[in-house]
């Protein structure tokens, strides 16, 4: 029997506990060994749930209990996560958790301690929830040279916008769906700002690559500017928005990017909706290869974190993760990064057109019948840097509230 303990009795770790008592039978033959959840931490009590008698408000209950072998950490947030992980490994347990947080902030260190001790810390959830990414990259994927990592990796996002686009639905309504679902962050700042999608996307490039890249250095927007109005256009344009995250290889420097996209029907990512993730990574053997599945919510979630576990259970003494090194890696400036720009200016398309085919050359023009004064174009592709310049000289010639939104499209 092996004795695990798990910090956080919220949507993910009361997953974990009812993934682990529905399959209880096959999880255990599996993991070779009986699963025995000796400890669940929370700051609450759970009056009337099963759980309540293994429910303890003192992590050196179990950090001082050496029967404990795996500890899962779905509590969220740096501190006292980090503390708490750290403490855990260095004391010989193996950790499994669903932070993106602990994970893109600490990962380096606490994988090195991990291997130190010859454990494991695994953190299978902490990207695109239930789809299996991170082993992937970690063991299906090392023959190759990773060129390039993009995906939807945001539930949340991915909710909003779906519904959005397809029933016309306003933003702050959706978002409360989605909390209510348990797709969302603590503070769904993380959600809609993009810094969820930034610190997953900094985790896989940092394991793609074998270096630290700090999810600071990742040029974020979130989904806050898009209205209804942007997508009225993308629809005609028979473009879908999503909030990608990219980590690319140009010649031998990476640029790494979170925002709102126009995307073609044609791109592998354009028909993810709801709360579905995918993510789509190139390499110089095996090509393209997709991956794909609910990206957050209870279960899909609990059911990486409990593989995980057994995976754990199955290693007690032998580390399986590979690791990265705390080596800082260089990302290339945004503004040098290529990219087409779709942008709404306020005003007539036929009395704006010389400003505006002075400043872009050849763009595509796009007027809807059924909104007034204010038209869109499609640049041609160039750097981001030179872009942002005319978007501002354009500006200058007309008003400072000329340009309406600006959204990268990738077709
Ligand atoms: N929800 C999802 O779909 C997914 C979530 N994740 C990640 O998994 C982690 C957990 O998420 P989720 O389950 O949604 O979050 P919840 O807020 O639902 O659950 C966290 C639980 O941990 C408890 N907790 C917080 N701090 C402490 C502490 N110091 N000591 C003891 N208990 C504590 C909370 O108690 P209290 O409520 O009283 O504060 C709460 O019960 C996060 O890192 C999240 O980003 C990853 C993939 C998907
Ligand atoms: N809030 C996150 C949860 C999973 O990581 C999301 O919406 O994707
Ligand atoms: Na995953």
């Amino acid at each position: 029997m092996v004795n695990i303990a798990i910090l956080g009795y919220g949507t993910v770790g009361s997953g974990v506990v009812e993934v682990l008592n529905t399959n209880r039978d096959s999880i255990n033959k599996r993991a070779g060994q009986e699963i025995n959840i000796k400890y669940v931490l929370d700051l609450k009590d759970f009056e009337g749930d099963p759980i309540q008698k293994v429910i303890v408000h003192d992590y050196d209950v179990i950090i001082n209990d050496d029967s404990v072998k795996v500890i899962v950490e779905v509590m969220g947030g740096v501190e006292p996560a980090y503390t708490f992980v750290k403490e855990a490994l260095l004391k010989g347990k193996s950790v499994v958790s669903s932070n993106k947080e602990l994970v893109a902030k600490h990962g380096a260190e606490l994988l090195q301690i991990a291997k130190d001790k010859n454990i494991n810390f695994l953190f299978e959830a902490s990207v695109g929830g239930g789809i299996p990414i991170i082993r992937p990259l970690n063991q299906s994927l090392t023959a190759d040279e990773i060129y390039e990592i993009t995906g939807i990796l945001n539930g949340t996002t991915n909710y909003i916008l779906s519904k959005m686009s397809k029933e016309g639905l306003a933003f702050d309504s959706v978002l409360k769906e989605a909390q209510e679902k348990g797709y969302a962050e603590r503070n769904p700042a993380a959600d809609v700002e993009g810094h969820d999608a930034c610190r997953k996307i900094a985790i896989l490039s940092s394991l793609a690559f074998g270096m630290q890249v700090d999810f600071e250095d990742i040029y974020t927007e979130g989904i806050t500017k898009i209205t209804d109005t942007d997508m009225q256009y993308a629809k005609y344009l028979g473009l879908d928005i999503k909030l990608l995250a990219t980590s690319k290889k140009v010649d031998q420097r990476v640029y790494a990017r979170v925002a709102p996209m126009m995307l073609g029907s044609g791109h592998p990512l354009a028909n993810v909706h709801d709360v579905f993730n995918a993510i789509f990574v190139k390499g110089n053997v095996i090509g393209d290869v997709m991956f794909y599945g609910k990206g957050a919510g209870k279960l899909p979630t609990a059911s990486a974190v409990v593989a995980d576990v057994v995976d754990a259970a199955k290693h007690l003494e032998r580390n399986i993760m590979s690791f990265w090194s705390t080596e800082k890696m260089g990302l290339m400036e945004i503004k040098e990064v290529p990219t087409q720009y779709f942008i709404r200016i306020k005003g007539s398309s036929s009395d704006m057109n010389v400003n505006v085919q002075k400043l872009f050359g050849a763009i595509q023009i796009v007027q809807l019948e059924e909104i007034d004064n204010e038209f869109a174009i499609i640049t041609e592709e160039e750097a981001e840097g030179e872009l942002n310049k005319k978007v501002e000289q354009l500006r200058a010639l007309t008003s400072e509230d000329a340009v309406l939104s600006v959204i990268r499209v990738e077709n």
